[in-house]
C-alpha cells in the first residue's frame, strides 16, 4: 500500500531562488568553502529553536536524545568513479513537507533581494561576505542536494512523517516525497550533498576538520561531530606467538674461569605481522568551551572576530570588543560585547530602538535575542552583546525577564563597560579611536545627552574640529585656552561643511586674534552644549550671540571704552537713522567690535535664538511652544562695522541728509531705504537666518542692478504671450511622432514665461494682421529658450 505523498510531487523553484541559485552556482565558486558554514548555522539555529519549543513544552523532546550536529562522509577509496558524500544532520526541530517547500523552495530570507539586486551589477563574489546566501550554497558543492527532515510533533499531527526534498543543481525545479526509509529521524534534518566531482575534496576528513575549526568553531553551543573512518595499522594477533627470545647467540669472550661469562644476547628484530583495519570514530570537532566562558588571556583576537562574524552574521571586522564577567543579582555571567564596524543604516530614522543583537544564555543555552525595547538606551541599542548567566530560571519567559533586576543591572554593567573601553581606547590607542570615532561619533554625543549619569565621560569621547584644529576633544579646547579666557567659543551652522563655517562672519575677529572655536555642525551639538553649560569650569559660548569675551578686555579696558565712545558718538546718526530702519527685525542697532571685514551682521541675544537653533525648530516642528520661540526669534542686533568703507559711505550719505524731513529729497532718500534693506537682508542671510521675504530682497537688488547699469527703474518687461488656444472637445487625437517643443518657432523666448493671460481670439487676430502664418512656419529658427 502506497502511503500518501510517497509519490514525488515536482515543483518549479520560486523566480527568485532559481536566480540565487544560478549566481551562487555560477559566481561563488571561490567562495564555495562556506556552504558548511552556512549549513551549519542553520543546524545550530533548529536545535535552538528545539531548545526553546522544548522549554515550553517539555512532553515534545525526549530529554535523553541528544542535540548534536553531526557530520559524516561517505566515499569509495578504491573507486574513484564513486561519487562522494557529505551528509549533515541536526536533532533540531526539523521541517514538515510544507516547510520544506517553503521554506527552501521560496525566498523568505530579508537580505536575498538586496543581496539579488546588488549581484547582477557586481561581482557576486564579492558579496558572499557581507549576505551570506544560506541553504543555497549547497549547490556550490553538490550536484545534487537531499534534505530529509522529519518535525516535532503536534496536537493536529502527533507522529509527523520524514520527507524528502531533493533537487538538482541543473534543474530548476525540485521535488518533495514521502521518505522510503521511513523515519529514520527521531526529530530533525539530514542533508546529503551528492559532492560534485571537482569537490571531491569535501569528503576528506582533514578538508572538513579545518573548515569547522576556520569557520564554525563559534556558530553553535551544540557539539559538532565528525564520523571518521579512520585507517589502523594494527598487528595481525593470530599469528603463532613469537614472543621468545630469538637464537641466542652464545658468544664467549673468554675461556678463562676469572672472568665472568658474557652473554652477549642480541634479539633478533622481530618481524610482526601487521595489518590495516578501518575503525570509525565519532570526533567531536568544537571541543573547546565557548570562547566567553574561556579566561580572557587564552584567547586570540582572531578568535573573537571569528565568534562575531557567526554570531551575528556580520562579516566586516567589529572595532572593539570588550569580555568581562560580573555579578547581577547575585548570578554571576559572562559577558561579550562588541562595537561593530558600523552603526546601523536606519539608526537616526528608527524611533524606538528594539535591540535584537543581545544574546541571552542560560549555562551556556541560547535563552532568547529579544529583551524587548527597554533592554537599552537607544544611544547604545546598536550594541552586540552575547551574556551567558549561570543560574536564572531556564523557563523565564520575557515578560519576566524584562521585569527582573538582572537585567537593568546589566544593562548598566554594559553601560558602564562600554564608556570604560571607550575611554581607554582614546587615552591609549588615540589612531584606532580616531577610527572608532568616524562612526560613533553622533552615538557619543547622543549618550551624553540622553544619559543622565554618565553626560560627561560620553561627552569627553566626543571629537569636535575647530578653526586651527581638526578632531579635538572638550579637554585638549580647554587646556589651549588663552590667557584669561573664561567661554568655550562655538559657531553653530547644522548641516554645514566645516570650509563654510570657517567663512562665517562670525569667526572674523577670533579668527584673527588666534581664538579657538568649536565647529558645530551636526543637529545634536548646540543641543548639547545648552544641556552641558559648562565643561572645565569654561562656559559654553555662541559665537554669534552677544556675550562674547575674550577674557583680555580688562588689560586694556579704559582705552577699549575710550575707543568705542568715540566710534559710537561719530557713527550715532547712522545707528539711529538704522534704528529706525530696522523696526521689527532687530532689536538694537550697534558698532560691532566682532566684525573685521564684513560690513555687518546679526547677532543673537544670549536668551534669542541663534541662527541653527532657528533653523533647528523649523526644521522640527513649526509649532514648538510658537509664543517664546516668536519672542526669542526677535532677540537680535544688527552690528556695524566701523572699520567697512561701505558702512563709511553710508554714514556719509546720512550725515549728507538735511536735517528737516521736508528739505530732503524723496529720491535719493528712498534710494538710501533700499541700500539700508539689502544691508540688513544680506547680514541676515550672512548671519545665517533666513530673510522675511525673498522676493522682496530680489526686487530690491534688481533696482539696484538697474541703477548700476543706468535701466530705468520703471521699464517693465513686455507680458505679451500667446495665451493657450480654447478648450478642445472631442477625442484626444494620439501624438505622431514629431518632437515635443517647448517653445514652437516663432513664439515669444524668455518674456513670455508666467506673463499675464491675454485673450486667444484677440492675440490670433493681431498676429494675423500682423501677417504672421504662424505656426506652420517651420523654416524659422527655434527662440532660444
Ligand atoms: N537544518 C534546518 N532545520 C530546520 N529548518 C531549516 C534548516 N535549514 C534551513 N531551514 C529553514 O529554511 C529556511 C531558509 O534557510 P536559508 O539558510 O536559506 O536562510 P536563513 O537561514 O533563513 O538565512 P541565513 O542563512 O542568511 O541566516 C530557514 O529560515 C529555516 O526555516
Amino acid at each position: 500500500q502506497e502511503a500518501e505523498g510517497a509519490t514525488p510531487e515536482k515543483l518549479e523553484f520560486q523566480s527568485d531562488v532559481a536566480r540565487l541559485r544560478k549566481i551562487v552556482i555560477n559566481s561563488l565558486y571561490s567562495h564555495r568553502d562556506v556552504f558548511l558554514r552556512e549549513l551549519i548555522s542553520n543546524a545550530n539555529d533548529a536545535i535552538e529553536k528545539l531548545r526553546l519549543t522544548a522549554l515550553k513544552d517539555k512532553s515534545l523532546v525526549d530529554p535523553d536524545k541528544p542535540l548534536n550536529i553531526t557530520l559524516k562522509m561517505v566515499k569509495d577509496e578504491e573507486d574513484e568513479s564513486v561519487q562522494r558524500k557529505l551528509i549533515i544532520t541536526d536533532t533540531g526541530i526539523g521541517m514538515a513537507p510544507e516547510e520544506l517547500k517553503a521554506n527552501l523552495g521560496t525566498l523568505a530570507k530579508s537580505g536575498t533581494s538586496e543581496f539579488l539586486a546588488k549581484a547582477d551589477g557586481e561581482n557576486a563574489g564579492n558579496l558572499i561576505g557581507q549576505f551570506g546566501v544560506g541553504f543555497y550554497s549547497s549547490f556550490l558543492v553538490a550536484s545534487h542536494v537531499y534534505v530529509a527532515s522529519r518535525s516535532l510533533p503536534t496536537a493536529e499531527n502527533p507522529n509527523p512523517v520524514q520527507h524528502v526534498f531533493s533537487s538538482d543543481a541543473e534543474e530548476g525545479s525540485f521535488e518533495v516525497y514521502l521518505d522510503p526509509r521511513g523515519n529514520t529521524l527521531e526529530h530533525g534534518t539530514e542533508i546529503t550533498l551528492i559532492l560534485k566531482k571537482d569537490a571531491k575534496e569535501y569528503a576528506e576528513s582533514a578538508t572538513i576538520q579545518n573548515l569547522v575549526e576556520k569557520h564554525s568553531a563559534f556558530s553553535t553551543t551544540f557539539p559538532i561531530f565528525l564520523f571518521d573512518r579512520l585507517k589502523e595499522e594494527v598487528p595481525v594477533e593470530d599469528e603463532e606467538d613469537e614472543s621468545a627470545p630469538a637464537d641466542a647467540e652464545k658468544k664467549t669472550e673468554s675461556e678463562d674461569d676469572d672472568d665472568a661469562i658474557i652473554e652477549d644476547v642480541t634479539e633478533k628484530p622481530k618481524e610482526k605481522k601487521m595489518k590495516t583495519i578501518l575503525t570509525d570514530h565519532w570526533m567531536r570537532l568544537n571541543e573547546q568551551p565557548p570562547l566567553w566562558q574561556r579566561d580572557p588571556k587564552s584567547v586570540t583576537d582572531q578568535e573573537y572576530k571569528d565568534l562575531y562574524k557567526a554570531t551575528f552574521h556580520d562579516y566586516s571586522e567589529p572595532l572593539a570588543w570588550y569580555h568581562f564577567s560580573g555579578d547581577a543579582m547575585g548570578t554571576a555571567f559572562k559577558a561579550i560585547f562588541y562595537v561593530p564596524s558600523h552603526v546601523p543604516a536606519d539608526f537616526w530614522n528608527s524611533g524606538t530602538p528594539s535591540p535584537k543583537d543581545i544574546r541571552l544564555l542560560v549555562k551556556r543555552v541560547f535563552i532568547t535575542n529579544d529583551l524587548g525595547e527597554d533592554a537599552l538606551p537607544k544611544w547604545i541599542s546598536w550594541i552586540k552583546i552575547i551574556v551567558d548567566a549561570d543560574d536564572l530560571p531556564l523557563n523565564v519567559s520575557r515578560e519576566t525577564l524584562q521585569n527582573t533586576r538582572f537585567l537593568r543591572q546589566l544593562k548598566n554593567a554594559i553601560m558602564k563597560r562600554f564608556i570604560q573601553l571607550m575611554t581607554k581606547i582614546a587615552e591609549e590607542e588615540p589612531e584606532r579611536f580616531t577610527k572608532i570615532n568616524e562612526q560613533y561619533n553622533p552615538i557619543f554625543k547622543l549618550g551624553a545627552l540622553e544619559d543622565e549619569k554618565d553626560s560627561t565621560k560620553l561627552a569627553a569621547l566626543i571629537r569636535y574640529d575647530t578653526n586651527t584644529r581638526d578632531k579635538i576633544s572638550l579637554e585638549e579646547y580647554v587646556s589651549n585656552r588663552k590667557k584669561g579666557q573664561k567661554q568655550i567659543f562655538y559657531l553653530a551652522g547644522m548641516g554645514q561643511r566645516k570650509d563654510d563655517l570657517l567663512k562665517s562672519v562670525f569667526l572674523e575677529r577670533l579668527t584673527a586674534r588666534g581664538y579657538e572655536v568649536l565647529l558645530f555642525n551636526e543637529p545634536l551639538d548646540e543641543i548639547l552644549v545648552n544641556k552641558l553649560r559648562k565643561w572645565g569650569g569654561m562656559k559654553f559660548q555662541d559665537s554669534a550671540k552677544s556675550g562674547l569675551k575674550f577674557g583680555d578686555e580688562e588689560e586694556d579696558e579704559e582705552e577699549e571704552k575710550e575707543r568705542q565712545k568715540v566710534l559710537e558718538e561719530q557713527y550715532k546718526p547712522l545707528l539711529d537713522w538704522l534704528t529706525t530702519q530696522t523696526k521689527g527685525i532687530v532689536a538694537d542697532v550697534k558698532v560691532s567690535q566682532r566684525l573685521v571685514t564684513s560690513p555687518c551682521a546679526i547677532v543673537a541675544h544670549q536668551q534669542g535664538m541663534s541662527a541653527n537653533m532657528e533653523r533647528l525648530m523649523k526644521a522640527q516642528t513649526q509649532k514648538t511652544n510658537a509664543p517664546q520661540a516668536e519672542w526669542a526669534k526677535g532677540l537680535k542686533t544688527l552690528e556695524i562695522n566701523p572699520k567697512s568703507p561701505l558702512i563709511e559711505g553710508l554714514l556719509r550719505r546720512v550725515e549728507n541728509l538735511p536735517a528737516e524731513e521736508a528739505d530732503q529729497d524723496a529720491e535719493v532718500v528712498d534710494e538710501m531705504k533700499e541700500v539700508a534693506a539689502i544691508l540688513i537682508d544680506s547680514a541676515l542671510v550672512r548671519s545665517g537666518f533666513e530673510v522675511a521675504d525673498p522676493n522682496i530682497f530680489f526686487t530690491r537688488i534688481d533696482h539696484v542692478l538697474r541703477r548700476s547699469l543706468g535701466v530705468s527703474e520703471k521699464l517693465e518687461a513686455d507680458k505679451n504671450v500667446k495665451p493657450a488656444p480654447p478648450v478642445e472637445t472631442g477625442p484626444l487625437k494620439e501624438d505622431d511622432d514629431e518632437p515635443d517643443l517647448l517653445v514652437q518657432p516663432g513664439m515669444g523666448g524668455m518674456g513670455d514665461i508666467g506673463a499675464d493671460f491675454v485673450d486667444w481670439k484677440d492675440f490670433k487676430a493681431k498676429r494675423e494682421a500682423e501677417g504672421s502664418s504662424e505656426p506652420e512656419d517651420s523654416a524659422r529658427p527655434h527662440d532660444e529658450l
